[in-house]
């Protein structure tokens, strides 16, 4: 049997299994591709938001990302919570190090607004993350965050992914999920323009549609796809999970990432 393709996540556990490294695994899994981790941080978190987090030591997410790199190898890679300063320059310097396409989320706050990463570390996301990457996939907190940027209707859109490419990521995917209307994200290398446009789903239970998005995108290049097509794909992926996202806990459940199989 020929191993499948081989997509690496560098992000943080999320103990109820709606995003973060669990929802990574699992779209890997649905796309058909061999799912690999790099732990950052674990967090106590369930459907009613993050409770807690701890960082994992610098020296375990090098030796997690040399295991894997080093014998296994990978085809893409794709990354999440990071945390820290010190944890976003050093996944920065791996990435560099790597032939491999990545897919950067830069996790900023989690859907019940908790912060997953440290305001001290805004500024190696735009130095030293983003220039690395070769998809970014901001929401639009983080371009907030990120540029100062407020956008508030598709028009916005653009002037934001004109100022996260200034970052230096080959392409940009702005993720409009938070706007009223259409489900519209934006994906632009600065020369071609892909709007991807999808019904909102009237669904509360979209715990982990970034993590799923980015990781669903990363395995769909490391199948070979050129970033325009993974994305589209993906996109098609993530709407489908959204659509079929189910109830769990007491607020917000999770996107199903199974809803392919359970529809076979
Ligand atoms: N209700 C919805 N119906 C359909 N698509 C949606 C809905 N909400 C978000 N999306 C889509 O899901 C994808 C992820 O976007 P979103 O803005 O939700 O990411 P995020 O805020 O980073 O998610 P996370 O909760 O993981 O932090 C985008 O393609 C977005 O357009
Ligand atoms: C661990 C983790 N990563 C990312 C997100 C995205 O919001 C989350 N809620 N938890």
């Amino acid at each position: 049997m020929t191993a499948p393709p081989r997509v690496l996540t560098v992000a943080g556990s999320d103990s109820g299994g709606g995003a973060g490294i669990q929802a990574d695994l699992k779209t890997m899994l649905a796309l058909g591709t061999h799912g690999m981790s790099v732990i950052t941080a674990v967090t106590a978190q369930n459907s009613l938001g993050v409770q807690g987090f701890w960082e994992l030591p610098v020296e375990a997410v090098r030796a997690q990302y040399r295991s894997v790199v080093d014998d296994i190898g990978v085809q893409a890679v794709k990354t999440g919570m990071l945390a820290s300063a010190e944890l976003v320059e050093t996944v920065a310097e791996l990435l560099a190090g790597t032939d491999a396409p990545a897919v950067v989320d830069p996790v900023g706050v989690s859907k019940h607004g908790d912060s997953l990463l440290a305001a001290s570390a805004l500024d190696s996301v735009r130095t030293k993350l983003l220039p690395v990457a070769t998809v970014a996939t901001p929401n639009l907190d983080e371009v907030a965050q990120l540029t100062g940027i407020e956008v508030d209707s598709e028009d916005g859109l653009r002037r934001a992914a004109a100022a996260v490419l200034a970052y230096g990521p080959k392409w940009v995917l702005i993720k409009g999920g938070h706007l009223r209307g259409d489900a519209v994200d934006l994906l632009t290398d600065g020369s071609e323009e892909h709007v991807l446009r999808a019904p909102r789903h009237d669904n509360r239970h979209t715990h982990g549609t970034g993590c799923t998005l980015a990781s669903a995108i990363a395995s769909q290049l490391a199948k070979g796809q050129g970033v325009p097509e993974a994305v589209m794909a993906a996109k098609e992926y993530v709407t489908g999970a959204i659509a079929e996202g189910f109830a769990l806990g007491g607020g917000i459940g999770p996107v199903d990432h199974g809803w392919r199989f359970r529809e076979a």
